[in-house]
């Protein structure tokens, strides 16, 4: 592997834990732009590219293959061929990838020598026996799932794998048909990495596609799995905000780092007064934070000002943070108001372009977009307008809609998902908002895919409130340990 003109050997290691076989395999496809849409990919979190070009002359094959290479040594990512073996010798791959039908993966490690990855495609536990008895560096296995990106003649998906994966010590690297919702899945059955064309190459942000994809890989990390950054106020009541982030984030097994927005003189009765913290102070936390400690996802919550709710969007952007859920909080629980009209417009223009999930109460989704809501299908309407402001997925929480159950409406651009628990009738409710963000942070950081993430914050906090504190002579806050206790 050759970076920055010095040549650098590939440690290849057989060993599956020491292997740079893992993560998210990215696997090229036909279409244009493709080293732009590979160099986003690698922005997102893909740790190794493999060039697979079915289609083309031989000279089209090797000048796009060339563009691949250099892009990879460039970015210090492992760059693997397809099927074919003149071509990796030409292009000095990292590595090679084969079929069963492509080839004798020894003739290929006799040719190739020494240090390169040498993969085979298998399809049922013969041959991925087969192919490791022949002295190979990683196993494709698949399909998992039905794919349009090829036609499969095997489909023996993540049961199959985690029925062989006892008798496999290589790295298995499942490919077929997988996404951010099912890639949990195929982890769990024991994939070590997770090979992916269209999810990624396909999507309108293949940089967020593959952050999605990448983060499924937490499910793995030992505790605290994952970490959450806030940035948000303080509740000196300790319900709310920072306090309440911070509670929910460790109570679930992550770890939190905080960001401070403003100070807040607060109890379960309301707000007696706010201190916002210099925009520029608010600045300096986020690089102190976000260029020393590795964020999974950021949750944020009070902004206090257009200047905050300014730089934090310019940090969010500076260190290409694409996983971040926005509790767009306006109002405490008692009434007060937590930000400025001049801050609604910066989270309008500024921060939902940059929003993964935005959680907006229905107080909150009708300033944001100027309407009325009174029942589901105004939330559903909001949803759609707050995604059309760039958010690109929405959750409308119905907490403050008074009848039936406790509904929220999700909204992904494409379709909507309706999450619905029993209404508990409590005036223990401060921090529920921050307190049900977080949790969607810390699952996300966990590695659940969103829906899943949603649901299961959903779980904790109606957990929460329903083991609500009688706390002071006010809104007491929600009960975290409890409800973590119970749904972790
Ligand atoms: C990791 C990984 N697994 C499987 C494949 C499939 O390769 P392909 O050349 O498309 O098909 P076969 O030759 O294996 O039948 C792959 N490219 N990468
Ligand atoms: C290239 C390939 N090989 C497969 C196998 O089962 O060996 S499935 C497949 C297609 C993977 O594309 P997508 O991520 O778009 O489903
Ligand atoms: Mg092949």
């Amino acid at each position: 592997m050759s970076t920055n003109g010095r040549t650098l050997r590939l440690v290849v290691s057989r060993e599956k834990q020491d292997s740079v076989i893992r993560g998210l395999y990215l696997v090229t496809d036909g279409g244009e732009r493709l080293a732009e849409r590979v160099e986003a990919a690698i922005d997102g979190g893909a740790r190794v590219v493999q060039y697979r070009n079915k289609e083309g002359n031989a000279e089209t094959r090797l000048a796009i293959g060339q563009e691949i290479r250099e892009l990879c040594a460039r970015r210090g990512v492992p760059f693997i061929v397809n099927d074919d073996l003149e071509l990796a010798k030409t292009l000095q791959a990292d590595g090679l990838h084969l079929g069963q039908e492509d080839g004798d993966p020894r003739e290929a490690r006799r040719i190739l020598g020494p240090g390169r990855l040498i993969g085979v495609s298998t399809h049922n536990l013969r041959e991925a026996l087969e192919a490791q008895a022949a002295g190979v560096d990683y196993l494709g296995f698949g399909a998992m799932y039905p794919t349009s990106s090829k036609e499969v003649e095997h489909l023996p998906g993540p049961e199959t794998l985690a029925a062989i994966r006892e008798q496999i010590a290589l790295p298995i690297v499942a490919i077929g048909g997988i996404s951010r919702d099912n890639g949990g899945t195929v982890i769990d059955a024991g994939a070590d990495a997770l090979a992916v064309i269209s999810a990624v190459l396909a999507a309108p942000d293949p940089a967020l596609a593959a952050a999605e994809l990448s983060l499924l890989f937490n499910r793995r990390a030992a505790p605290p799995r994952g970490s959450v950054l806030t940035v948000a106020g303080s509740d000196s009541g300790g319900g709310a905000g920072i306090q309440a982030d911070l509670k929910t984030i460790t109570l679930l097994g992550s770890y939190g780092a905080s960001v401070l927005t403003a100070l807040t003189a607060q109890n379960t009765r309301g707000v007696s007064g706010i201190h916002g913290v210099p925009p520029g102070f608010v600045a300096e936390q986020l690089d102190a934070v976000l260029s020393d400690i590795p964020i999974d996802t950021v949750k944020t919550g009070m902004l206090f000002s257009a200047e905050i709710g300014a730089a934090v969007a310019d940090k969010l952007a500076e260190y290409r943070r694409r996983i971040t859920v926005v509790d767009p909080v306006m109002v405490a629980k008692g009434g007060a108001p937590l930000v400025d009209r001049s801050a609604v417009g910066v989270l309008k223009e500024q921060l939902l372009p940059l929003t993964y999930l935005l959680t907006p109460n229905i107080p909150e989704a009708e300033r944001l977009t100027g309407m009325t809501i009174a029942d589901e299908e105004g939330m559903q309407e909001a949803a759609r307008r707050l995604h059309r402001l760039g958010a690109r997925n929405v959750l409308v929480k119905g907490g403050h809609l008074l009848s039936g159950d406790s509904v929220d409406i999700f909204f992904d651009g494409a379709a909507f998902h309706r999450y619905a628990t029993p209404r508990i009738l409590s005036k223990n409710t401060h921090g529920t908002g921050c307190t049900y963000a977080s949790a969607i942070a810390t699952f996300l950081a966990q590695g659940e895919p969103l829906r899943e993430a949603i649901g299961h914050a959903k779980q904790f906090i109606t957990a929460a409130i329903r083991l609500g504190h009688p706390l002071g002579r006010g809104h007491g806050p929600v009960n975290h340990i409890m409800a973590a206790q119970e749904t972790t």
